[in-house]
């Protein structure tokens, strides 16, 4: 209670902007902050009147307030808390400031350094927390961070000094017990939850930002920990850098560590200004008739605990009309003026982080080969990533193997159909296949969105590595399936088409399988589509229904098919020339299934047409299509 008792004015403006940054930085573990290596110069992040509305989930037709004319602002070299009773509207303050909002209406100004933000600029220089962790479950919590500090920190920096960084991240954050130990997922047990938490911090500290903020950072762990993280992010904060976490229920220790606080109580400002005695001498005045705070008692709970009840009597309404009058308030607006106005007036660094044109720190080759470097080589160790690609064709490659023998080089009438219907076959085992593909972007999905917001890459080089990482596997397995068949069932013709053409529906499946996934917003939906959309595939492919029996008013869909496309050319590249043996009413194979005179090369160069333009709306849905809703 002794600095409460300085004399020091309350709700006035003097000692307004003053950081408490004399308080003591460690007394806990060994975590006395961060290196040089994580310096960077922090930016003010200015709110006023910032109001958010969204569509009620409980009743569509409703529009609900989640934020009523906040403003405040946030300085470099302070760490501040946004506080509040649980559903005040800390997080969706948290994510408005940070550009995180996908849904919504958004009124009021929000800036770094007087400007408005463009989206590069936060995914460049702004780092966030997420409440939820989203790391690579195939990674240990070392590769994590090196991970992230390949992409994030230039690419120019030395390994060496990627590491050392990582080292003292790994060292003030106390993960050396399991910096070999994977990260693991829900169903695989790896990190506990608490390290979880503290390798996410980790990953933004790592980045440098000029702007961190933090979603209930200490959530999930115990006192000791939580006092540990916090102080690490203070000493970035110290350093210069501007912080801001929302705060749920903080340790004394970790409270006092906060430079400014925003108090919210059902999206209003009940109180924004300096942490400490302003703030609890600020409402103790408010609520004179409440119990006051106890000697030993922690103010964070106590401040919390009294406005909770205040909210839960119907009088948050009140606290936002105290503060609204309050001098603490006009300081605050005086404030947020002067800093909007200094947006003409920066130095040429601000200046030119502002006016970033690159989303991400590395270019695209370099993204690409971190994540191949990173992600592949995992995902290429893993029986759960190569089981679902190999195990399919290697079973149907067999029984094609065993049932078809030799079926090819029978050219007689009763063996054609058993011709065409294993080449038929073959083309459709690929697309059905596509299934194994899914998972990877819709379960993957809230990472993608979490590095692609951090910065990491694009969604290009994303797509790019998925593909690479795939068609790697698919290059392999084509080589080996379509030797096996080809040989096997003494196919005729190109056996270098024969080979492309799986290849091809290989990777139009993977494309396929990526759009698809991108349009859905979960795996229920997406194992609905894909089946669906395929086996209408199958009807227009021209061999369970001649073309020509085709109703006119289906044709169009036969000529989008690309399964028509693959089937029709290994079928003219196994009937070609005297091969296109005459079979049924005079007319030959390839003229009954509508197929004489057709280029099977060029329909091969169709084929890659379809997985081309797949992949070009795969990638439209992955980088348009939004499921998140936050
Ligand atoms: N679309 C919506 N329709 C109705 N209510 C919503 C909608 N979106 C958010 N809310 C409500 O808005 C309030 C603010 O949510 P927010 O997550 O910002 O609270 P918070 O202060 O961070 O809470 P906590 O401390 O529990 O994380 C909550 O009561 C939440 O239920």
């Amino acid at each position: 209670m002794a600095d409460l008792e300085s004399g020091q004015p309350v709700n006035g403006p003097a000692g307004y902007l003053e950081p408490l940054g004399s308080k003591p930085l460690s007394k806990v573990g060994s975590a006395t902050g961060l290196s040089k290596a994580f310096l960077s110069a922090g930016m003010p992040v200015t709110f006023k009147d910032v109001q958010y509305t969204v569509i009620n989930n409980q009743n569509k037709k409703e529009k609900i307030s989640l934020l009523q004319n906040v403003s405040g602002f946030l300085l470099p070299g302070e760490m501040s808390a946004l506080m509040g009773p649980s559903g005040s509207g800390k997080s969706t303050l948290l994510d408005v400031l940070s550009g995180r909002k996908t849904v919504g209406e958004l009124q009021g100004q929000v800036a770094f350094a007087g400007n408005k933000p463009t989206r590069n600029f936060l995914r460049r220089f702004t780092g966030y927390v997420e409440q939820f962790d989203t790391l690579l479950g195939t990674l240990t919590v070392e590769e994590m961070l090196m991970y992230t500090a390949d992409l994030k920190r230039p690419m120019h920096q030395s390994r060496q000094d990627k590491q050392a960084a990582v080292d003292e991240l790994i060292d003030v954050l106390a993960l050396e017990p399991c910096r070999s130990v994977l990260i693991g997922s829900a169903m695989s047990k790896g990190i506990s939850g608490g390290q979880a938490k503290r390798v996410n911090i980790g990953i933004a500290l790592v980045t440098n930002p000029r702007v961190l903020f933090l979603d209930e950072p200490t959530s999930g762990l115990d006192s000791y920990t939580a006092n540990e993280v916090m102080t690490v992010v203070k000493s970035l904060a110290t350093m210069g850098i501007t912080v801001c976490a929302t705060i749920h229920s903080p340790t004394p220790y970790c409270f006092n560590l906060f430079d400014r606080m925003l108090l919210l109580l059902r999206g209003q400002v009940a109180y924004f200004g300096p942490n400490g005695k302003m703030a609890i001498e600020y409402f103790r005045d408010q609520c004179p008739h409440l119990e006051g705070l106890k000697d030993g008692e922690n103010e964070a709970e106590w401040i919390v605990d009294l406005t909770t009840q205040a909210d839960r009597q119907g009088r948050a309404a009140d606290f936002g009309a105290a503060y609204a009058k309050s001098e603490l308030k006009t300081a605050a607006e005086a404030e947020i003026e002067r800093q909007l106005a200094m947006a003409s007036d920066l130095d040429e660094a601000t200046r030119a982080d502002l006016a970033v044109k690159r989303e991400t720190v590395t270019p695209f080759w370099w993204a690409l080969r971190t994540l191949l470097k990173y992600r592949t080589t995992k995902n290429y160790k893993s029986p759960d990533y190569l089981g679902p690609r190999i195990a399919d064709k290697l079973i149907f490659s067999l029984i094609i193997f065993t049932l078809f023998w030799k079926v090819g080089n029978d050219l007689s009438g009763n063996n054609i159909t058993n011709i065409s219907a294993v080449l038929f076959m073959w083309v459709c085992l690929p697309a059905f296949g596509a299934a194994s593909y899914v998972p990877a972007i819709v379960l993957e999905r809230p990472l993608f969105v979490r590095e692609r917001n951090d910065g990491l890459y694009r969604v290009i080089t994303y797509l790019v590595a998925k593909m690479v990482e795939e068609l790697g596997i698919a290059l392999i397995n084509s080589i080996i399936f379509s030797n096996i068949v080809f040989w096997a069932l003494q196919l005729q013709g190109s056996f270098a088409l024969f080979w492309l053409i799986y290849f091809l529906t290989l990777s139009t499946g993977i494309v396929l399988a990526y759009f698809i996934a991108a349009l859905s917003p979960n795996m229920d939906v997406a194992n609905a589509a894909l089946p669906t959309y395929v086996v209408s595939l199958l009807f227009f492919s021209g061999f369970l229904i001649r073309f020509d029996a085709i109703p006119n008013y289906w044709k169009w869909y036969a000529y989008i098919d690309v399964l028509r496309y693959a089937w029709g050319s290994l079928m003219a590249n196994q009937f070609a020339g005297e091969r296109n043996v005459v079979w049924v009413d005079n007319e030959s194979v390839l003229d009954l299934y509508s197929l004489g005179g057709i280029n099977m090369w060029g329909w091969l160069g169709i084929e890659a047409c379809f997985t081309t333009v797949f992949f070009l709306f795969a990638f439209l849905a992955l980088k348009y299509v939004r499921h998140e809703k936050r």
